[in-house]
């Protein structure tokens, strides 16, 4: 498991050590594990350190320390180094220690603005070390105008390193203050920062690196988590020898309409192939046809939800506003008392207050008018009142409204928004999902391919959660025992289900197109390799010095 922090969690996590006059060593392991990382890049592109070069965009914080200590230490090594002062001064000791090892200094102003782009976009290696967990806002002036012109004129074959966080993304939330440099690799200090982990700000840090820095101890409980495969292998449910079908748990999927049979269809098959023990559909004859064709495994009924016994019911793929019947199936799945996943067009159809164990699967569309129906509930609801006291409702993306774009440059914001108004568990689709609970609990998933983009994945994900629901959602021990909060585990399962979702489209992509029936034909071989995959990332990881964790 990843954990990530804010960046005032971390600053806190330092603070006794800088009270005990260790700042110094904390900026030196930093600032060696940046260097250290650099070489590794430019050995792995077979180049020599020795006439190598690398450009150092400094701001006057520690951040910039850190930049200008790596360089340091890189000249010591034989690269050619350029610093960039963008804030006109330089932290002291970490100028000194640069010029000494035969850096060149530069200090960024309009007159010297079109050379430095230059020179900047020449080198090898540009590291970002301009604003860190200390910035307020993004860069400015012509620290601003440098990263504009670079992001313009491209930079070439450089290499970019953002130092602990790209400058211009926020640390805590992920919110980027455009220009950001894009960066190939984020070295970052003492633990993941949660913003590296969700977008927009994952967008731009590239590959995650963490570099200790003996802050670790004084960590407090995570912004946010991120499944492994190792903890795939522990949390996923294996059936027994004495296990039937119905122990396994049996899944009650109410989806799909006379008009889009085929979500029904592949909202089973992501079910069925995410190891339910039995999934009964129940819906319109086109939608049960369609289903019966494809899935001769499912059994298909008319009957109400009442009559239906489950463990957990999947409601809202493929379904419409005016599909009366199987909208009412959704409501009375959620009065039911059992775990749900609402999808799609149950999103619009259901109570606004909720519980934990009702899953939530939005995109961002989705997610920006949940939120405005929401915001429309009149007469001071209990929803109302958490409206105002939430953080985010201080934000101009949530306070004034909600639209896709506003939710998706503030997604952590917005999936834990949604959880706080609903009560419910959110899982907010995308390049990273993002899963909220109601306590607030957050878990991030990037483990797919842009392909997966495709019409009916997030059918197959509803069917790969509700799986997990009807199978996990009462073993409150297996969360227990992982270190998960039992009432966290609503959210835990759907990020579990989000991680093999995406794990099953990179593999159903192979590097091309898929198409979303795939994602569950993978899948169950997915699953089986999930315990060999652990066994390897665990075997990297004590190769590697320094993991993502
Ligand atoms: N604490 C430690 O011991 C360790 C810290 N570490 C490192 O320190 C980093 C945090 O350092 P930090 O706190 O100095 O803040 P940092 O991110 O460099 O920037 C703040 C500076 O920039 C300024 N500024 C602010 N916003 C701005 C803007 N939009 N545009 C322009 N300027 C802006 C602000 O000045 P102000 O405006 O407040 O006068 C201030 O001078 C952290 O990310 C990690 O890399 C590691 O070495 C481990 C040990
Ligand atoms: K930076």
């Amino acid at each position: 498991m990843i954990s990530a922090y804010t960046g005032t969690q971390i600053r806190a996590a330092e603070e006794p050590l800088l009270a005990a006059g260790m700042g110094a060593v904390l900026m030196q392991r930093a600032s060696q594990g940046l260097a250290n990382a650099v070489i590794r890049e430019l050995q792995a592109r077979g180049r020599k350190l020795y006439g190598a070069s690398v450009a150092v965009l400094a701001g006057k914080g520690n951040n910039g320390g850190d930049g200008l200590f790596a360089a340091a230490l890189l000249a010591a090594r034989g690269v050619r180094t350029t610093a960039v002062l963008t804030g006109g001064a330089a932290h002291p000791e970490a100028l000194a220690a640069f010029e000494r090892a035969g850096g060149r200094v530069h200090i960024l102003t309009d007159s010297t603005l079109n050379r430095l782009t230059a020179e900047v976009a020449r080198a090898d290696v540009v590291i970002d070390a301009v604003l860190g967990t200390g910035a307020k806002g993004g860069l400015r002036g012509t620290a601003a105008a440098l990263a504009g012109r670079l992001l313009y004129s491209g930079l070439g074959g450089s290499l970019v390193v953002a130092c602990d966080v790209p400058s211009g993304m926020d640390a805590d939330t992920g919110e980027v203050h455009a220009p950001v440099l894009s960066a190939d690799l984020t070295v970052t200090f003492g633990a993941a920062k949660a913003g590296l982990l969700a977008d927009p700000g994952a967008d731009h840090a590239g590959r995650v690196h963490v570099v200790p820095i003996g802050i670790e101890e004084n960590l407090p409980w995570p912004a946010l988590r991120r499944f492994e495969a190792g903890d795939l292998f522990r949390l996923l449910p294996r059936p027994g020898r004495r296990s039937h079908k119905y122990s396994r748990g049996v899944l009650g999927v109410v989806a799909g309409s006379a008009d889009y049979p085929g979500a029904a269809v592949l909202a089973c098959r992501g079910a069925l192939a995410a190891g339910v023990g039995m999934v009964r559909y129940l819906g319109p004859p086109e939608a049960a046809q369609a289903v019966r064709q494809s899935c001769p495994e499912v059994v298909c009924s008319a009957s109400s939800v009442a009559d239906t016994h489950v463990q957990a019911w999947l409601v809202g793929s493929g379904m419409g506003p005016s599909d009366a019947e199987q909208l009412q199936r959704a409501r009375d799945a959620v009065e039911s008392g059992l775990p749900v996943i609402a999808d799609a067009g149950a999103l619009p159809a259901l109570p606004a207050v909720l519980a934990p164990h009702v899953v939530l699967t939005p995109h961002a569309g989705e997610l920006a008018s949940l939120l405005e129906r929401l915001r429309s509930i009149p007469d001071g609801s209990a929803a109302d009142s958490r409206f105002t006291e939430s953080p985010a409702a201080e934000s101009p993306a949530f306070g004034q409204g909600a639209d896709r774009a506003a939710v998706e440059a503030h997604t952590l914001g917005a999936v834990r928004y949604a959880a706080g108004l609903t009560e419910a568990t959110v899982l907010l689709k995308g390049a990273t999902t993002l899963v909220a609970s109601p306590f607030q609990d957050f878990y991030s998933q990037a483990d797919g391919v842009p392909w997966l983009a495709s019409a009916g994945s997030g059918d197959v994900l509803a069917g790969i959660i509700g799986a997990l629901l009807a199978q996990l959602g009462s073993d409150v021990g297996r969360f227990r025992d992982a270190g998960i909060d039992p009432d966290e585990r609503w959210a835990a399962i759907a990020a579990l289900a989000a991680s093999l979702h995406g794990l099953a489209g990179t593999t159903a992509s192979a590097g091309g197109p898929l198409t979303a029936g795939r994602i569950a034909d993978v899948l169950p071989e997915v699953w089986g390799k999930v315990s060999t995959l652990s066994i390897r990332l665990a075997q990297e990881r004590n190769s590697h010095p320094h993991p993502l964790r």
